[in-house]
Order: C-alpha cells, then sequence, then structure tokens
C-alpha cells in the first residue's frame, strides 16, 4: 500500500536526480553565457567609452518635479503659574511665554542636481514651539527647516492655509457687525418695563427710560463679547469651573509685533541663481504669553495666558529646469548621449533604439591643459544675458571660462508639443540653456527635414511657455529688491541679488544661437546629406530661407553644421570651440 501511494505523496522522492555538476563546469557555463552579452564588439565596433554595451551607465535618481506641504510649527502656549515657596503660599505670577514655531525657508544651492528626495519626501514640517512653563520658564522655539534644491528650480504656491489671517478676517468683521448692532441697539425702542416704586415716591419717568435704556444696552453688549472671536485667544486655568470660564472677563489683548512677516500670497520664486541666504517660505507661529503679562489692577492674578498662535501651511509646486549652457536637442536614436560622452565624462546610456534616455543627464566639458583644450578666454558681455547661468554679478569680467555644461535630453518626436513620445516636458531643461545643439542623424534619412521637425517642436514649445508665461501674474514674482525691507516679505536676499533685472520672464529659444551637429558622419553615403544641410543653413544665415522655427527675429547669424563621428570621438573638439565661442559672445 506504501509502495503504491509513495509517488503521489512524494512525487519529488522519484524524479530523477540532476546529474551534480561540477563547480568548474557550472562557471565556465555561467561566464559562457555572460560572455555573449559581454561582447568586444557593439553595433560592429569595439566595444569602448564612447561605444558601450548597453547595460554600461550610470543612472542617478532624478525629478524635476515635486509637491510638496509645508508646515511652519504653531506657537507655544503662554503659562497660568505662580510663584510658590515656603512662606509665601500665594506668589505672583510666573507663567513662562511659549516659544515662537519653526518656520520652512528654501534655499537654491549648487550640488544639487534633482528634486527626487523632495518628491519622496511630500510632507515638510518644521518644528513647533514648546509650552511656556512655571518658573517663569520660556518656551523654547520650534526647529526651522530649510529645503535645499537645486539652482533653476521654481517655486510656485498652489495652496495656503492661513489661520492667523484667517482670524484677522473674522476679528474685522465681527467688529464691524458688533459698531453696527450697537447703533441698532441705540435706535431700537427700548422694551418698556413696570414702573418701579422708588423710596422719595415715583421716579421721574425720563430719567427711569434713560437708565433702562443704558442697562439693556450694557446687557446686550456682553452678550456681544461672549461671542468674541479674540475669547479664543486665551487659555484659562484649568481648575476654573465651565461658568467661570463663560463668564470670565479679559483685559484688552495686547498687539504682538512679528520678527519674520509671512510673504504674501501667491508665492512665486524663480531661483535660477544659488541663494547666498534661506528665503522665508512659511512663517512659523507667534509663542504665547505667560500671564505675568496680564497683571493690572483688575487682575492682580490673572488666570489666563494666550494660546500660542497657529501657523501657516501651504502647498507648492517645484519645477526644476536645468541649467546648462548647451542644450543637445536632436530626434531619438540621434546619437545625443554618445557624443554627450564623447564631450564629457558623463556615463550616461547609449543604446541603438529610440528612447534610450529617459531622464536628463548634464556633462561637464572641461577647458583645461591637461586635456588638451586650451582654457578660453571669456569676453566681458554687455549687456549680459539675463538668463545666462554661472555669471553672478560679483564674478569679474574676463574671468578664463574653465568649464561648460552640456545638457542631454530625451529624443524629440514630431508632434512632441502634442506630448507624443515622451513630450516637450523635458524642453524645459534646454529652455534656459545658452546655447543650442541640434544633433542631426545624418544616416538617418534628410538632415534638413529632420531639422525643420525639431525646430518646429522647439517653436511650437516656446510659444506655449511664453503664453504660459504672459498670462502669469507678475507681481507675483520673486521681489529681489526686498532685502533692504523685512516688513513686506521674503528675508535674506543678499545685496549681491538686488539688480535682478525684472523684466519679463518671456523665453525666447527661438532668439538663442544654435548650430548643427552632424553625427554618425563615419557612416558611408552621408556627404551628400552633410553638403545639402550646410547649404541649407547657409541659406537660412543668409535670410533666402526663413528660420525654421519660422518665428520672426530669431538667431540666423551665424548657423554652422559641424561634422562629427562621436562613437570614434573625431570632431568634437570643432564642437567645444565652436560652442565657447558663441557662448561667450
Ligand atoms: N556609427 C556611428 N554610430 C553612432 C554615432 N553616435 C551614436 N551612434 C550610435 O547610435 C545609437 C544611438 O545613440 P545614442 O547616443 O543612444 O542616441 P540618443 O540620441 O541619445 O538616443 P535617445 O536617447 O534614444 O534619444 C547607438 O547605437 C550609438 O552607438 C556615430 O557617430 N557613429
Ligand atoms: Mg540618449
Amino acid at each position: 500500500m506504501a509502495l503504491t501511494l509513495t509517488p503521489f505523496l512524494y512525487p519529488t522522492l522519484l524524479r530523477p536526480r540532476p546529474r551534480p555538476l561540477s563547480i568548474s563546469k557550472a562557471f565556465g557555463a555561467a561566464t559562457c553565457r555572460c560572455s555573449s552579452s559581454a561582447t568586444k564588439t557593439v553595433n560592429g565596433l569595439p566595444r569602448s567609452r564612447l561605444n558601450p554595451a548597453p547595460d554600461d551607465y550610470s543612472a542617478p535618481s532624478f525629478a524635476d518635479i515635486a509637491q510638496l506641504t509645508l508646515s511652519a510649527g504653531r506657537g507655544g502656549s503662554g503659562c497660568i503659574s505662580f510663584q510658590r515657596e515656603a512662606y509665601l503660599p500665594d506668589g505672583p505670577p510666573n507663567g513662562g511665554d511659549g516659544g515662537a514655531g519653526g518656520s520652512v525657508y528654501i534655499q537654491a544651492a549648487h550640488g544639487e542636481t534633482s528634486l527626487h528626495k523632495l518628491a519622496r519626501r511630500r510632507f515638510v514640517r518644521a518644528g513647533r514651539g514648546k509650552h511656556g512653563q512655571g518658573s517663569a520658564k520660556g518656551g523654547s522655539r520650534g526647529e526651522d527647516v530649510i529645503i535645499t534644491v537645486p539652482v533653476g528650480t521654481i517655486v510656485r504656491e498652489l495652496d495656503r492655509q492661513d489661520p492667523a489671517a484667517d482670524e484677522a478676517v473674522t476679528i474685522a468683521a465681527w467688529k464691524s457687525a458688533q459698531k453696527q448692532r450697537r447703533k441698532e441697539l441705540q435706535q431700537a425702542p427700548v422694551p418698556v418695563a413696570k414702573p418701579v416704586e422708588d423710596e422719595g415716591g415715583k421716579e421721574h419717568v425720563g430719567e427711569r427710560k434713560r437708565r433702562q435704556a443704558e442697562q439693556w444696552v450694557d446687557e446686550q453688549d456682553a452678550d456681544l463679547e461672549l461671542d468674541d472671536p479674540q475669547r479664543q485667544k486665551w487659555l484659562l486655568y484649568p481648575g476654573m469651573s465651565k461658568s467661570e470660564m463663560k463668564s470670565a472677563s479679559f483685559p484688552r489683548l495686547p498687539t504682538r509685533t512679528r520678527l519674520l512677516q509671512q510673504p504674501p500670497s501667491p508665492v512665486y520664486l524663480d531661483l535660477s541663481r544659488p541663494t547666498p541666504a534661506p528665503i522665508l517660505l512659511a512663517a512659523g507661529g507667534i509663542g504665547g504669553l505667560g500671564n505675568p503679562h496680564f497683571t493690572s489692577r483688575d487682575h492682580p492674578r490673572p488666570l489666563f495666558a494666550t494660546k500660542g498662535e497657529e501657523a501657516v501651511s501651504m502647498t507648492v509646486a517645484l519645477e526644476l529646469k536645468l541649467l546648462a549652457d548647451v542644450g543637445l536637442v536632436g530626434l531619438p536614436n540621434a546619437g545625443k548621449s554618445t557624443l554627450l560622452r564623447a564631450l564629457t565624462n558623463s556615463r550616461t546610456r547609449v543604446g541603438s533604439w529610440a528612447f534610450t534616455t529617459l531622464q536628463p543627464n548634464i556633462g561637464t566639458v572641461v577647458l583645461d591643459k591637461y586635456s588638451g583644450r586650451p582654457a578660453i578666454q571669456m569676453q566681458p558681455k554687455t549687456p549680459r544675458h539675463p538668463l545666462a547661468p554661472h555669471a553672478t554679478p560679483t564674478e569679474p569680467a574676463a574671468e578664463a571660462r574653465t568649464r561648460f555644461t552640456v545638457a542631454d535630453i530625451p529624443g524629440l518626436i514630431e508632434g512632441a508639443h502634442l506630448d507624443r513620445g515622451l513630450g516637450i516636458a523635458f524642453l524645459r531643461h534646454v529652455e534656459r540653456a545658452g546655447l543650442l545643439a541640434f544633433v542631426v542623424d545624418l544616416a538617418a534619412g534628410n538632415a534638413v527635414r529632420a531639422l525643420d521637425a525639431l525646430w518646429r517642436e522647439v517653436g511650437l514649445y516656446a510659444q506655449m511657455r511664453d503664453d504660459e508665461e504672459r498670462d502669469r501674474e507678475v507681481d507675483s514674482r520673486v521681489d529681489w529688491n526686498l532685502a533692504s525691507d523685512v516688513a513686506h516679505g521674503p528675508l535674506n536676499l543678499g545685496p549681491g541679488l538686488a539688480e535682478e533685472p525684472t523684466s519679463s520672464p518671456a523665453l525666447h529659444i527661438a532668439g538663442k544661437p544654435w548650430f548643427v551637429v552632424a553625427t554618425k558622419a563615419d557612416l558611408p553615403g552621408t556627404q551628400d546629406n552633410f553638403a545639402n544641410l550646410k547649404a541649407y543653413l547657409e541659406r537660412v544665415k543668409s535670410g533666402t530661407v526663413p528660420h525654421p522655427s519660422g518665428v520672426d527675429g530669431a538667431w540666423t547669424k551665424n548657423c554652422a553644421a559641424i561634422p562629427v563621428s562621436a562613437i570614434n570621438g573625431q570632431g568634437v573638439d570643432r564642437i567645444v570651440h565652436w560652442a565657447v565661442g558663441l557662448l561667450d559672445e
């Protein structure tokens, strides 16, 4: 019986065992499988840094948008306490004040390259102020939070809850309603009460009526006082009964001066340069006052203190527009990433299929004597391009340029402005580039047509952005001149930023200098294509043919096409020289 059921109960026991493999054999098989993918040739060419295998790349985490909910810390409440010592059972009030809540600041710094950490974080909370304590101990301040973002980030406020501002509005509304009601009460007929017998006989009727009216108005006033929204700001002694709490009378609330003013809504910051000091986004609530503040003849032993203020919370959208000197724009598979590898030390992914690159990559071209590239003297520019990266007002005019940055973005396809392919989301990263390099594959059909298609997409994107920028409120932009006036908004902007031009942010992509990089020139049969492209650019330069974007006044001064074979690293130095020439123009 047992014998017959064994195959059903324990089928594995009877399965033929695989023959044990010797370690050396197994290893050999594994290396064999590996070696098929790790061939020494890729694309029919020897494997190299410029012709890497598809899996030879580094992909740092990257995000160019993030939405954050920022909450400043609320203030700590004041304390109600009295000194009590031996032989001094009823000492004077000694409640400490509450600490102010922490604030949320933002700062743009070099070294940050992506918003991915913030995109994952989503909530940023500053610390709350601690409550005051007895023996006149003040509460400690809440911890401030500084959000560090890459240079080139735009901060846009989407939503805000400001309890302090809402409260001020409620109080103002209540005050005006109270005023109105008082006026009405004084004009309204007083309810007639029965005549009261006076000691000395009948009271004078007019006198009695007046007294009744006053008494009635006072009663009504007391009712009004009870629904005063400012009563909510008081913190009462916990030992008080409910009826005591209801009928408690309070002194006038002291007016408080704020150290930090909440920036007006909506916040819009274009952090296109490193900020020398953090900029305030959400100010922490002020701390409440302890009971010693309210000692007076009417209240020698105040059983109340004030609560800490609720703090602002807001939702902001962060958008990163990378700041590169040169932006590479091209169709998918044109060879942009290979060109970036050839120009810089980048290890961006290269593959012989469309959309290998899925996120922007920035590389730095180092112009130093060690790489064989001469340090190029930078020409002083007057006036300086307002969006020129790396140019700070403190920068000496004719400093030798030692490096420039190149941005490689995912390929564009026709209809990208309609969000086809990877869409135009990535064009924002070349929007601020000083210079555009159109990468055209000479082996992939008519180069002129490819260039036209690229420019059409870029032109349509530029138009779209211009419309967006125009719609945006101009006055909501950051006022870089606020450094001197603390009372009006963002703080801590250094004097160096005061000369920031506040002109329209309209981005004229078509007005930027550009050139064409004709890649894959090593492939056979590409000469004619290049000759056609060159002739076309000559015509654009002379004005016989309109600018390929179709935008009036676009840059046509020195359109050039540079043939390169990025995969072999040939012709790449010419690009460096040409780019530096145009950047310093
Ligand atoms: N023969 C030759 N092949 C090249 C050259 N440059 C790039 N390639 C090849 O073209 C293919 C695409 O190159 P990529 O650099 O990934 O192209 P890309 O424009 O970055 O592509 P996407 O990221 O998809 O937009 C790869 O197989 C490269 O090896 C070149 O100068 N000559
Ligand atoms: Mg690529």
